[in-house]
C-alpha cells in the first residue's frame, strides 16, 4: 500500500482489484475513495454516504459494507495541503490504486485562474468515459409532455476535444506567435480580428474517437439496445467532428460486422447476444438538440465528443425533471470515478438545500460497477418510493403539486426510510 502524506488510509477493509481482462476483484468490505467537493459537495457528499450505508446494509445485513475513504482535490485540498495545491498527486495515487471511487463536483472559475480540476482529473486518469444515462422517474415534475419516452445513455468523449486546454489569452505573446504561424506558414486567411483573437485549439484523434464508440457499442450489445447515434458538427468542423462521425462508422462496420443500409451512412448489425438489429446513426448536434425535444424514443446510445456530450448532458438531464437527479461516471479500462453531471452551485452551498439525487444516483452506478446489483437496486426503489412519496428537494417541490419541500439531509432520511 502506498505511504500517504495526508490521507488516512482506513485501518479496516480491502482494495478492489483489477483482473487482467478488467473484471474487477471486489472484497465485501473494500475501501471507497472520496472527493467531497466544493460548494454544495459539502451538502451532498455527506448525504450520499449515509443513503449507500443504509442501502448496502439493508441489501447485505452486514455482510458487506463500504470504508470510506476521504481524500483531497478543490478548495479543501488548499486548506490541507496548502495554498496552491488543487490536485495533489497523492489524489490521483489514491484513486488510481483503490480502482474505484465517487466525487462532489469541483469549481472551475471562468475565464482566468485554474483550470478544470475535473477535466485534469478525467485526463490524469485517462478516463475516456463520460457515461451519463438520462432516465425519468414516474412522478418527476419536467418540462416536456412525454418526459418518460426519454431513455438515452450519453457516451461523451473525455479526454480530447477542445476541452484538452490547448489555448492562448488574445493579445499574449503566444497567441500572436500561433496566430503568425496560421497566417504566414499555413495560408490562413480567414482570422477576422487576428490583432485580439483568443486562440483555442480541438484535437480529436482516431484512437480517442474508436474507444469511446467501441464502448457505446458494445454498451448497445450488453443492453439490448437498438441503435447508436453519433452526434456531431461534422458539417463545419470536418476534420475534428466529420472525423469522429466517419471514425466512428468505419469502426461499427471494421469490428462489429455492420452494414451500410441504402448505401449508407446508416449501417446496421445484428446483436450476437440476441440477434435483435442495431442500428448505427448520425446526427448533426444543433438538429440533435431540437430531435431530443420533439422525437426523443429515436435514440437511445449516444456516442459524441466531449464539448458536445457537456451540453447534451444537461439539456437531457432537464427533459426528465432537472440536473438534480442526473448522475454519470468517468471510465477507464481499469479505473472509475463516479460523479455528479451537476456542478458545485455555489449559491447554495452550505445550506443543506439541494438535491442530492445525481450524487446518490452515481453511488448506485457505482454499486452495480461493483456487482452489487442488490444494494443498486435498493438506492432506486428508494429513489422511487422517495418521489412518490412527495417529499423533496426544493427543485421538484418548485414544479410538483402537492408537494412537501424537505432539505437536503431530508431527502436523504426519506430515501432511507423508504428502504
Ligand atoms: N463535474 C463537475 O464537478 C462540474 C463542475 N461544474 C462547476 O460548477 C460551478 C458552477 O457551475 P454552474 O454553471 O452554476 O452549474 P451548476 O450545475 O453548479 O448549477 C446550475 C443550476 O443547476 C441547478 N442545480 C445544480 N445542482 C443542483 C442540485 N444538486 N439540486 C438541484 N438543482 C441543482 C441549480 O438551478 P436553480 O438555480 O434553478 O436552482 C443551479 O443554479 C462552475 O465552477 C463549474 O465549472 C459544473 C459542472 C460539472
Ligand atoms: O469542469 C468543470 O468545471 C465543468 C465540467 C462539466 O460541466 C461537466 O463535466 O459536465
Ligand atoms: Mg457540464
Amino acid at each position: 500500500m502506498t505511504a500517504y502524506q495526508h490521507i488516512q488510509v482506513p485501518a479496516q477493509g480491502q482494495k478492489i482489484t483489477v483482473n487482467p481482462d478488467f473484471s474487477l476483484n471486489v472484497p465485501d468490505e473494500p475501501i471507497v475513495p472520496y472527493i467531497e467537493g466544493d460548494g454544495t459537495g459539502v451538502d451532498i457528499t455527506p448525504v450520499m454516504i449515509k443513503v449507500v450505508d443504509a442501502a448496502v446494509a439493508k441489501a447485505y445485513g452486514g455482510r458487506r459494507r463500504i470504508h470510506w475513504m476521504e481524500v483531497y482535490a478543490g478548495e479543501k485540498s488548499t486548506r490541507v495541503y496548502g495554498p496552491d495545491v488543487w490536485l495533489p498527486e497523492e489524489t490521483l495515487a489514491a484513486l488510481k490504486e483503490f480502482v474505484v471511487s465517487i466525487k462532489g463536483p469541483l469549481t472551475t472559475p471562468v475565464g482566468g485562474g485554474i483550470r478544470s480540476l475535473n477535466v485534469a482529473l478525467r485526463q490524469e486518469l485517462d478516463l475516456y468515459v463520460c457515461l451519463r444515462p438520462v432516465q425519468y422517474f414516474q412522478g418527476v415534475p419536467s418540462p416536456v409532455k412525454e418526459p418518460e419516452k426519454v431513455n438515452m445513455v450519453i457516451f461523451r468523449e473525455n479526454s480530447e476535444d477542445i476541452y484538452a486546454g490547448v489555448e492562448w489569452e488574445a493579445k499574449s505573446a503566444k497567441a500572436q506567435k500561433v496566430i503568425r504561424f496560421l497566417i504566414d506558414e499555413m495560408g490562413v486567411t480567414k482570422i477576422r480580428f487576428p490583432e485580439s483573437s483568443g486562440i483555442g485549439i480541438k484535437p480529436v484523434s482516431i484512437e480517442g474517437t474508436e474507444r469511446l464508440v467501441r464502448k457505446a457499442i458494445q454498451y448497445a450489445i450488453d443492453n439490448d439496445k437498438p441503435n447508436v447515434t453519433l452526434v456531431h458538427k461534422g458539417n463545419i468542423m470536418k476534420y475534428t467532428e466529420g472525423g469522429f462521425r466517419d471514425w466512428g462508422y468505419a469502426l461499427a462496420q471494421r469490428e462489429f460486422g455492420a452494414q451500410p443500409i441504402d448505401g449508407g451512412p446508416w449501417c446496421q448489425f445484428k446483436n450476437p447476444r440476441t440477434g435483435k438489429p442495431i442500428v448505427v446513426k448520425d446526427v448533426i448536434a444543433d438538429a440533435f438538440l431540437q430531435q431530443i425535444l420533439l422525437r426523443p424514443a429515436e435514440y437511445s446510445v449516444i456516442a459524441t465528443l466531449n464539448l458536445n456530450g457537456d451540453y447534451i448532458s444537461d439539456a437531457l438531464a432537464a427533459q426528465v425533471g432537472g440536473i438534480g437527479i442526473a448522475p454519470g461516471a468517468n471510465l477507464s479500462d481499469s479505473v472509475a470515478c463516479f460523479e455528479a453531471t451537476h456542478g458545485t452551485a455555489p449559491k447554495y452551498a452550505g445550506k443543506d438545500y439541494v438535491n442530492p439525487g445525481s450524487e446518490i444516483l452515481s453511488a448506485e452506478m457505482m454499486l452495480r460497477h461493483m456487482g452489487w446489483v442488490e444494494a443498486a437496486d435498493t438506492i432506486i426503489a428508494a429513489m422511487e418510493a422517495a418521489i412518490q412519496s412527495k417529499k423533496v428537494t426544493y427543485d421538484f417541490a418548485r414544479l410538483m403539486e402537492g408537494a412537501t419541500q424537505v432539505s437536503c439531509s431530508g431527502f436523504g432520511q426519506v430515501m432511507i426510510e423508504h428502504m
